[in-house]
């Protein structure tokens, strides 16, 4: 069975063919080495998770495999800055465009319009898409462990710490979470999103989350909507929290929407 992820990948293989016919790992390299300094993901979300409130990691996308069209129309660059007005922690901008309807455009308008740490949320498979993202000011990226192996997984997160930028690494099953803690990223990212069957359960960061060492973070990711919800995954301990489509959705008190959630706590 072919699944989405298994989709964009291959598609993923031709973007940086095209990328390495545009520009040389050595020239991206050297126009990530001139970006500006990075803006410290993980330690944006440190510093609220000291406080006791939530971490959040808000997400743009325009629309998604599983969803469809989210917020047709959407301007990201307003909304990126109700979630920082809420009191985000970092941001996630997806810029794969034929899956998501992102850009790297959209990447750079959004860093030029605000002051949080920002996540380049693609589909990795090679080193030269970490340069590219680091080129354009991304803080962070993601490494998705469904979609590589564990040396690839290594050379795109040697490179991104490389550049000075930290590490999501993403995992989905008890395995993924075993070559996960053979990286040296603390980020540890818990998606509940499961790719063959497109739905989203909450019990997959419930299982997962006691396997996971006190020196990594957790970050659960996907199908958060709620208050409820994150006190439900505050109960395993998580404090980091990645959420997209439901805040993306919100009509009007988007800001408000982002306060509650970042205050939500149950202890
Ligand atoms: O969202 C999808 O349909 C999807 C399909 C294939 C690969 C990845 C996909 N999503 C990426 C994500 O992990 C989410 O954008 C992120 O965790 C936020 O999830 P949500 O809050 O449910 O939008």
């Amino acid at each position: 069975m072919t699944t989405a992820l298994d989709h964009i990948i291959a598609y993923k293989h031709d973007e940086v063919a095209a990328l390495k016919r545009a520009e040389t790992l050595d020239s991206l390299t050297r126009r990530a080495e001139a970006a500006g300094p990075v803006r410290g993901f993980a330690a944006a979300m440190d510093r609220i998770a000291a406080t006791g409130e939530n971490a959040l990691i808000c997400e743009l996308k325009r629309k998604s495999p599983s969803a469809g069209e989210i917020l047709p129309g959407a301007d990201p660059v307003a909304i990126a800055g109700e979630y920082e007005a809420g009191g985000a922690a970092c941001l996630s901008v997806l810029t794969d465009g034929p899956s998501f309807g992102g850009s790297l455009a959209d990447f750079t308008a959004i860093r030029n319009a605000v002051s949080l740490p920002m996540l380049r949320k693609d589909f990795l498979v090679d080193p030269i898409q970490v340069a590219e993202a680091r080129a354009y000011g991304a803080d962070c990226i993601l490494v998705i462990l469904a979609a590589v192996d564990d040396s690839l997984a290594r050379e795109l997160s040697d490179c991104a710490t490389g550049f000075g930028m930290d590490v999501l690494v993403e995992t989905h099953d008890e395995s993924e979470l075993a070559r996960a803690l053979e990286l040296p990223s603390p980020l540890i990212g818990i998606n509940n999103r499961n790719l063959k069957r497109m739905i989203t359960d909450l019990a997959t960061t419930e299982r997962l989350a006691p396997l996971v060492p006190g020196d990594r973070h957790i970050i659960a990711e996907s199908g958060i909507s709620t208050p409820e919800h994150v006190q439900r995954l505050r109960n395993v301990g998580a404090r980091r929290f990645l959420i997209g489509e439901s805040l993306m959705k919100v009509n009007t008190g988007r800001e408000t929407a982002v306060t509650r959630l970042r205050r939500a706590r149950v202890d």
